[in-house]
């Protein structure tokens, strides 16, 4: 290095002598020429790439547009409809669904029809969809023609996909226009064994830039809107499926998760996911980010309209085909034995984890599903989770930002970027030590995000850190399984994100809230999430009471001054088992939802 460099250098100066020599000062006219044009050249290339980005996501979105409207036409020209038919259609739970496909009582083709219509009515006032699957009529003129005996478990139950997974013939580019227009050859693994199942995936849902937030917007679709308040945000990433799921245009979907991603819109949208054991559904054509990070890894997973219709698909899902797709996907199938297993359990539960308050109707939820449990014969006994800030910071923030940001950064590279991903962008961009100063100021502020940003500013350097890391992590999951052991818990109940949905664009100011999930992201648990009560008036009153809700931090504060207008929001409860143990999630979240769901207010 030092040599080359030494070589430029001589033959600099040389250039300048001869130059001199022919005419003094012509070395000054002809470096600075061509300082001057390489600076020009340089802003003129990065911002013809600028300019060409622009242009793709306005073309990417409006193509998307485009494409939901052609379907529009198309509906239409199909002449009248019976609307009180499509209205009973799209108000069947799953499993009623199901039974009438099988029946033969009700064919794919008009359930598709009913839910493509619903699915563009409820994304006119939400943006929810991305675009839509053309090729779902096909698929469900395709099993109408089969006979009965040849039906599938799913068989034409419409199916909506988050926008990061693989569909054949359609780009998948999570907000990066570097990624835009490059069609897909090959379905995702968990999209073709829904299709598998006979299932028809219908529409394409949005997602935050990049993925890695809780907010739910990007340059090429723009924001998506929460179904119980136009004004707050579904969460994320997998916001376009808790939208249009909780406003009603589908009844199933898939979703992804390496942080809370399937939980945190099931909570703000009042809907019910499974964010599963890595490697318990497969995770191929899943679009790669993060992908050599193997110490916390994406997984994705299922989000359904009901509890039932949650049981039903993962039920569905977890097939000897899954493990043909991927050999890597363990060859364990639905356990029925764990599912039905009649003898009570052992539940733990937590109302808050230290340092970041848990909004009033987030401890009464999890005190309601406490007492259902109860009542359906359960022990429920205080369990808290060890050290669960720290760990989150110091292992999760690590393993998942541990590239200084610089994979976002590559993909970002002369893009047009989301309000959304401005302040981890930008954190990135900064120098390490300025970084970790800004870090350790933002903790004066809001002590747990500035202990996440510190943990994310701190990543290892050498691969001997890395293997510090995975053995930290190794130890950790050691430590928490024997708080685990020691209270001989089969589950545990909590709060799946401490406050209900946040003021659209307002995503930054609760980013701390992400270790309510984010913890069994890093211990590989499964973890539900299901709708139990909604904010009422009274919660108000207390999150306003500092004796109830300490206004300790910049999250809390930010809670109490955006609580006007949420009365009425969803409010969960996360559902945790040991890994591989989904059944045993399903079957405590059916525990509670038997009880919650008719006194739900
Ligand atoms: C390297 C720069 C430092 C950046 C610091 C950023 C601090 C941000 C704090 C918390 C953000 C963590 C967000 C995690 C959200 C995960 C969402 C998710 O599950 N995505 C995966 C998916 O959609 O599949």
């Amino acid at each position: 290095m030092w040599v080359g460099h030494s070589h430029a250098h001589q033959a600099v100066v040389k250039i300048h002598d001869y130059l001199e020599d022919i005419n003094p000062g012509l070395s000054r006219k002809v470096f600075g020429g061509v300082i001057t044009s390489a600076a020009v050249s340089y802003v003129a290339v990065r911002g013809y790439r600028y300019y060409r980005a622009r242009r793709t996501v306005k073309e990417r979105g409006e193509a998307a547009k485009l494409a939901c409207h052609v379907l529009r036409e198309h509906l239409e020209q199909e002449g009248p409809v019976d609307p009180q038919k499509e209205a009973m259609i799209t108000d069947l739970e799953l499993s009623e669904l199901k039974q009438k496909l099988w029946k033969g009582e009700l064919k794919a083709l008009e359930v598709l029809r009913a839910y493509q219509r619903k699915a563009l009515q409820v994304d006119e006032k939400l943006n929810c969809v991305t675009e839509p699957i053309f090729e779902a009529e096909a698929l469900a003129v395709e099993l109408d023609l089969l006979s009965p005996n040849q039906r599938k478990p799913l068989h034409g139950i419409p199916v909506s996909v988050k926008d990061s997974f693989n569909v054949e013939g359609y780009d998948c580019h999570a907000g990066f226009s570097c990624f835009a227009d490059k069609p897909v050859e090959r379905d995702g693994d968990i999209v073709q064994i829904f299709k598998s199942l006979g299932a028809v995936p219908f529409v394409r849902t949005n997602f935050p830039q990049g993925l890695m937030t809780f907010a739910c917007s990007n340059p090429m679709y723009g924001a998506t809107k929460n179904p119980h308040s136009l004004t707050r945000g579904p969460g994320g990433s997998s916001g376009g499926e808790g939208s249009l799921i909780g406003g009603g245009g589908s009844v199933v979907g898939i979703g992804s998760d390496i942080g809370g991603s399937i939980r945190i819109p099931c909570q703000m949208c009042g809907v019910y996911g499974l964010k599963p054991t890595v490697d318990r559904i497969s995770n191929q054509g899943h679009i790669p980010l993060m992908s050599g990070q193997n110490l916390v890894r994406m997984t994705a997973g299922p989000m359904a309209r009901d509890m039932d219709g949650l049981i039903l698909v993962t039920e569905a899902l977890l097939t000897p085909r899954m493990h043909q797709l991927d050999p890597y996907v363990p060859p364990l199938f639905f356990q029925d034995t764990l599912y039905e297993k009649k003898s009570p359990l052992v539940v733990g539960f937590y109302t808050a984890i230290d340092g970041v308050h848990s909004h009033p109707t987030c401890v009464r939820a999890v005190m309601e599903a406490k007492t259902a449990l109860t009542q359906q014969g359960h022990k429920v006994i205080e369990f808290q989770p060890p050290r669960a800030v720290e760990a989150v910071s110091n292992l999760f923030m690590k393993a998942c930002f541990g590239d200084d940001g610089e994979e976002t950064a590559l993909y970002l590279k002369d893009d047009v970027l989301d309000r959304s991903v401005t302040f981890s962008y930008y954190m990135g961009k900064l120098p390490k030590r300025l970084r970790y100063m800004v870090s350790r100021l933002i903790g004066f502020m809001d002590p747990p995000l500035g202990q996440l940003v510190v943990g994310a500013s701190t990543p290892p350097r050498k691969i001997l850190e890395w293997w510090y890391l995975q053995d930290k992590i190794q130890a950790y999951k050691r430590e928490f399984f024997a708080a685990w052991q020691s209270r001989k818990l089969d589950a545990l109940i909590c709060p799946g994100m401490p406050f209900p949905a946040v003021t659209a664009g307002t995503e930054d100011n609760v980013l701390a809230g992400i270790v309510y999930t984010t913890l069994y992201n890093l211990l590989n648990y499964p973890a539900g999430m299901m709708p139990v009560t909604t904010v009422t008036q009274d919660d108000l009153k207390r999150l306003k009471d500092p004796s109830v809700y300490p206004p300790s931090g910049a999250l809390e504060k930010f809670v109490i001054q955006d609580c006007e207008g949420t009365v009425g929001l969803p409010i969960g409860v996360q559902c945790v088992s040991l890994p591989y143990h989904e059944e045993t999630v399903l079957r405590v979240m059916k525990d509670i939802d038997t009880v919650t769901k008719t006194t739900r207010n």
